[in-house]
């Protein structure tokens, strides 16, 4: 079971969604991938417009927590608003802390991120910060409050994968909050690592959505995290240079 806050989940899945093809297509894939979590930018939300399509509508949100977070926010006090004007929408209390720094990589700022999440903690929120892979960064966020680290496999929608598994080793085993990997999930293979090395689940929205076939996409990502989650309960063999016979030799009769 996860542990976010107050929360508990089964899925350690985290599903975002933006860009799918339809709400169709949307609907299919999100039940197929039995997450619990859906992160949607409140930006995106029609609060302004009720009579607008809502793709929330779609789902039967008894099944879902709902993970508003504040894409397009760029500093301290839009990613702060966002978060209230979730809250105040009935939303959730849980809030993904995204404020980005820059367009051309979409990373984070740390320091608006750090003092947002500061803020957010101390209204009550469940907060859970979109952070690099810096483990000093992510000690503070911890430090802070934040009740999950969410630190970035690479850039948001490149699909590149883990660029840097050693600092989210460092990140998973520093970390006594839980540890989700967001962004830059390219396939299952990249969904396993990430549960191989320790995370406590995964964030991923465009590996699914901009897939040729998003459904059977979202339910290979489901048996990703369960192989994955399941091969580091395990442990798994260490490596070594030299062959070593399977069916071992010694005590065999000559
Ligand atoms: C939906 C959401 O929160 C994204 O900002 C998130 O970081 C997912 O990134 P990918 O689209 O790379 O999976």
């Amino acid at each position: 079971m996860l542990k976010i806050g107050e929360y508990t989940f089964k899925s350690r899945l985290f599903l975002g969604t933006g860009k799918f093809p339809d709400f169709e297509v949307q609907k299919e894939a999100v039940e197929v991938s039995e997450t619990e979590i859906l992160t949607f930018a409140v930006r995106r939300m029609n609060i302004y417009q009720p009579d607008q399509p809502n793709f929330l509508e779609m789902l039967d949100l008894e099944k879902y927590k709902l993970l508003p977070n504040t894409a397009g926010a760029s500093t301290v006090e839009e990613a702060v608003r966002i978060a209230r004007l979730a809250r105040a929408s009935n939303l959730c209390d849980m809030i993904k802390v995204e404020v980005i720094a820059d367009q051309k990589t979409l990373l984070p700022d740390p320091i608006a991120t750090l003092e947002a999440t500061r803020i957010l903690v101390k209204e009550g929120f469940t907060v859970l910060p979109y952070t690099s892979d810096d483990p000093v960064l992510a000690r503070k966020l911890w430090e802070a409050g934040a009740h999950a680290i969410m630190p970035g496999g690479s850039p948001i929608g490149s699909g590149q994968g883990l660029l840097n598994p050693l600092y989210l080793k460092f990140i998973i085993e520093e970390c006594p909050v839980p540890v989700i990997i967001d962004a830059g999930i390219g396939s299952p293979k990249d969904v396993v690592e990430a549960m191989e090395l320790g995370a406590d689940g995964v964030l991923l929205n465009t590996a699914v959505s901009r897939a040729k076939d998003p459904v059977k996409m979202a339910e290979a990502m489901k048996h990703a995290v369960i192989a994955g989650r399941l091969g580091y309960e395990a442990g798994r063999i260490l490596k070594r240079e030299m062959a070593s016979p399977s069916s071992p030799t010694e005590g065999l009769l000559k």
